[in-house]
């Protein structure tokens, strides 16, 4: 607190007899704790006392931080020019710092924007800003510059307009507002340069010095948050002009700082895969991905770092010996590291580091070179502080480190450039106050307030406490309640009274050029609604509602500049100008002239390339390229897992012997089961099949005496919830009882061992060499009483009376089933070791058994 007082008050202090005190203050930033301590250790009263405090109400912007503007206000009210009782108030309005255009142009704003109810504060003759400052004679209007976006006519003729558009979309690059934004910068930036721009610097007293050549560290680009930030430098760094963005984040996405911590975790542990592969990927190792893999393929199973061992070891004299000895080097490196972190300090590893790998100068060539050595160097730094805890070990600095990370507590890109570095600077309006620069660009003028603080369900306030939104439990729903929805209207009208101070520091922070720059998305609308300002009487500031409905800060400024006599050319009608000494340059842009025509490129890249030789030998590597055939071509088209069906379904299409002229098809596509209440209408064939195997699957050995006995069977299988009354009812009781009937049927009853359902997985290999896993059920194995192993399949197919004959029928079925059985005999061969002497088919419904080959 005390730090504070001293970095922040001027304030004229004893305490008691003992302390006295001088400080520098503001009291616009002032909060209550602050207030009371100043109350405490001031002595006197207002109007006999030692305190001493000055401020600039209209900066102040840190409400975030519990600044209270009222204290200033209360104090500014009650304060007098010629106090008897009160406070003595002494108005410094006189400006020694920008040109009157400057400063006559930010009050043509503020006077008809900021008031009380709006504003919280009134901008009248005496908070006006007085030109005091010596400039030489030139004229700089302010520049209001807005972008918008080229409307799409509404044209009747739709095929021509979509074909148009469709051009424009193939032939010209998508903006982004940021991206429009920083080329309007850029290229103004350049015109300054360009045209011979200069700086008055009104403090050097040798006149001829006064003005000189304008650079770009005079040039500053305010932002109400950075949020465009890498967009912006991206753009700058493209058009190289050099841009230094201030940010409080990505320090630990720096990509120099990511390898250098990755380096740091593998001395400490190298059997960590990742950063393993990073460090040998950055260039002071300089693998390439093929490497990598080679390395991988030593041995796959080991840690990396033991396949970067034996990759040496085997490789030295090996085919790869210039990976090899590459990788020597880094693991010699390496044991040195692992050394030094072991007996040395921290910071001083750091550094060996950055000394043994060149990495420092390395990044520094890189764009953007110097930020990242100050990256580099924050980091040697923190090592250092973080030596002087109590806190020892590489080990515990990475912890640390990760529980930072993890926190989301981020260093910040380290400061990489002084005050005499010449680059523009791209900063947050809250960062330049009490700054100043002989440009100043305002950006994102179009951007909406930040309204998210109301969108939670509560809301607080230091006068009335907490409003929270109303919740009715029993019917779950949450609306806003009236003290929620007052506290809201208060907070809105708070947050645009901060924000409009926002824009006054920034309009403030410019000494000589304020160019101002915002987007807009239909400009005839947005000029339209400006234009609405020129019916208000002359002499009267905007009214509160608009002001109130602002929702960024161009329409603040909009509105106001439209009374302006410098929007003529913008309005439709005819109006009378407010008279004002304020100067201004207004103009509007489509966003089409900052777009660059892709087509173009390609064009003349196109053109390049024709000019250029035949590298015979890059054309002979691209025939062969674009002339390769997979090998495995036939394979890909293979399932790695399968079932007997799918093969036999497959061979038989091949067949295209799909002959549904001889058979119904037995089968539905589906093989799901239906819904009960489905079923009960009729069983489909599927369904009907499956009622047969359940049977035939739990069929006692010794068959059955009669109908009746089958009958009971049945019944004995919806007991047990096998079957249901109304599968039964599709089974023929003397169709099952003739199986038992039939050769195949008494081999079953005295059969030495049954096995009925045996389900299998094997894995089957063609012709081409593939192997693939094929799954099925096999429905009936026997032993029969001589001992011969025989294959049996159940098959509920319809069978037409054009195959009565015999062989007909019999060459049919082999060609339906031969495929299966072949591999339910594969199966039973290889799974169980066991020779099948033979394959029979039982036809259910025809009442056979077909012996297959
Ligand atoms: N009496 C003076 N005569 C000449 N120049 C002055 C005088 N007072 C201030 N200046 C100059 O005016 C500029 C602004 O001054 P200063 O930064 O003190 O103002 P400020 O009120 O703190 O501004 P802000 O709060 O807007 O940042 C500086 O360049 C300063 O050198």
């Amino acid at each position: 607190m005390e730090r504070r007082m001293r970095g922040n008050f001027h304030v004229r202090c004893e305490w008691g007899e003992k302390l006295e005190m001088n400080s520098k203050a503001y009291l616009s930033i002032f909060n209550m704790l602050q207030e009371t301590i100043v109350q405490i250790v001031k002595s006197g009263s207002e109007a006999d006392g030692n305190l001493f405090m000055v401020g600039d109400v209209k900066q102040s912007i840190y409400r975030f931080r519990l600044a209270e503007p009222m204290l200033f206000l209360n104090k500014y009210t009650q304060f007098e020019e010629e106090p008897i009782t009160n406070g003595l108030k002494i108005d410094l309005n006189a400006n020694f710092r920008s040109r009157e255009e400057v400063l006559h142009g930010t009050n043509f704003i503020f006077e008809q924007i900021m008031g009380e109810t709006v504003g919280e504060i009134v901008y009248d003759e005496k908070a006006g800003l007085k030109p005091s400052a010596p400039y030489d004679e030139v004229e700089m209007p302010i520049e209001l510059t807005i972008l918008y976006e080229e409307q799409a006519e509404a044209q009747p003729e739709q095929t021509e307009t979509d074909e148009l558009e469709l051009k424009q979309l193939e032939t010209e690059e998508e903006l982004k507002k940021s991206q429009q934004e920083a080329r309007y910068i850029i290229k103004r930036i350049r015109e300054l340069m360009d045209n011979g721009a200069t700086v008055y610097d009104a403090k050097e007293k040798d006149p001829s010095k006064r003005v000189r050549p304008l650079e770009y560290r005079d040039i500053v680009i305010l932002m109400r948050s950075m949020t465009w930030s890498s967009e912006l430098v991206e753009e700058f760094k493209a058009a190289e002009i050099p841009l230094y963005a201030e940010s409080s984040k990505g320090y630990f996405e720096a990509l120099e700082v990511m390898v250098m911590l990755n380096v740091l975790n593998i001395v400490d542990n190298p059997y960590q895969d990742i950063p393993l592969a990073s460090i040998l990927r950055a260039p002071f190792v300089g693998c390439n991905e093929n490497e990598l893999a080679l390395i991988r393929l030593i041995d796959r199973k080991v840690p990396f770092y033991e396949a970067v061992k034996m990759f040496v070891k085997e490789e030295r004299s090996g085919l790869n010996i210039a990976t090899a000895e590459k990788l020597q080097r880094f693991l010699y490196q390496l044991d040195k590291w692992r050394n030094l972190a072991r007996r040395g300090s921290l910071s001083d590893l750091v550094w060996q580091i950055y000394i043994d790998t060149n990495y420092y100068e390395m990044v520094g060539a890189m764009a953007n070179g110097k930020q990242r050595q100050a990256n580099l160097r924050t980091l040697h730094d923190r090592a250092l502080m973080y030596e002087k805890t109590s806190f020892r070990g590489l080990f515990r600095f990475l912890r640390f480190i990760d529980r930072m990370k993890s926190r989301g507590d981020d260093l910040g890109v380290a400061k990489s450039i002084g005050e005499k570095d010449n680059v523009v600077r791209l900063v947050t309006i809250h960062s330049s106050k009490g700054l100043e620069y002989p440009v100043v660009f305002v950006a994102g003028l179009g951007r909406s307030f930040n309204q998210m603080d109301f969108s939670n369900p509560y809301l607080f306030d230091q006068q009335f406490g907490l409003a929270v939104k109303a919740i009715d439990p029993d019917d779950r729903i949450m609306y806003t309640s009236l003290p929620f929805l007052a506290m809201k209207e208060k907070k809105i009208l708070e947050m645009k009274a901060e924000e409009m101070r926002v824009l006054y520091v920034a309009m403030t922070r410019a000494k000589e050029r304020l160019i101002l720059v915002g987007s807009v998305k239909n400009w005839d609308k947005t000029r339209a609604t400006w234009c609405e300002s020129q019916q208000i009487a002359r002499d009267a500031m905007l009214p509160d509602y608009l002001r109130a409905r602002a929702k960024s800060y161009l329409d603040w400024i909009g509105p106001a500049i439209a009374r302006h006599a410098c929007f003529e050319n913008y309005s439709d009608e005819p109006f009378t100008a407010i008279e004002h000494p304020s100067k201004w340059q207004v103009s509007a842009i489509s966003n089409t002239t900052f777009m660059h025509s892709l087509k173009t490129d390609e064009e003349n890249e196109s053109i390049d390339v024709l000019d250029q030789e035949v590298d015979e030998h890059l054309l002979e590597q691209l025939h062969q390229r674009f002339n390769t055939t997979y090998p495995f071509k036939e394979s890909i088209t293979k399932k790695s897992k399968t079932s007997v069906s799918e093969i036999k379904r497959v061979e038989n299409l091949q067949r295209e012997e799909e002959s549904d002229t001889y058979f119904l098809q037995t089968k539905s596509t589906s093989t799901y089961k239906r819904p009960l209440f489905l079923q009960e209408k009729a069983l489909t064939a599927t369904e009907i099949g499956t009622v047969v195997h359940t049977v035939m699957q739990h069929a006692p050995k010794e068959g059955f005496t009669n109908e009746a006995d089958v009958q009971n069977y049945l019944q004995a299988l919806v007991e047990k919830k096998l079957l249901t009354n109304e599968e039964i009812k599709v089974v023929e009781p003397e169709k099952v009882l003739q199986f038992f009937a039939t050769s195949i049927g008494q081999r079953f009853v005295h059969a030495r061992q049954i096995h009925r359902e045996i389900p299998f997985t094997m894995s089957l290999t063609d012709d081409v060499g593939d192997s693939q896993i094929v799954q099925g059920i096999i429905d009936c194995l026997i032993e029969d009483a001589d001992g011969k192993w025989v294959l049996l399949d159940y098959k509920t197919d319809k069978i037409l009376p054009s195959f009565s004959q015999e062989q007909a029928l019999k060459d049919e079925m082999e060609k339906r089933y031969a495929v299966q059985l072949r591999i339910y005999s594969q199966a039973i061969e290889s799974v169980l070791n066991l020779q099948v002497d033979e394959k029979i088919l039982y036809l259910y419904n025809a009442q056979k058994e077909l012996r297959l080959n």
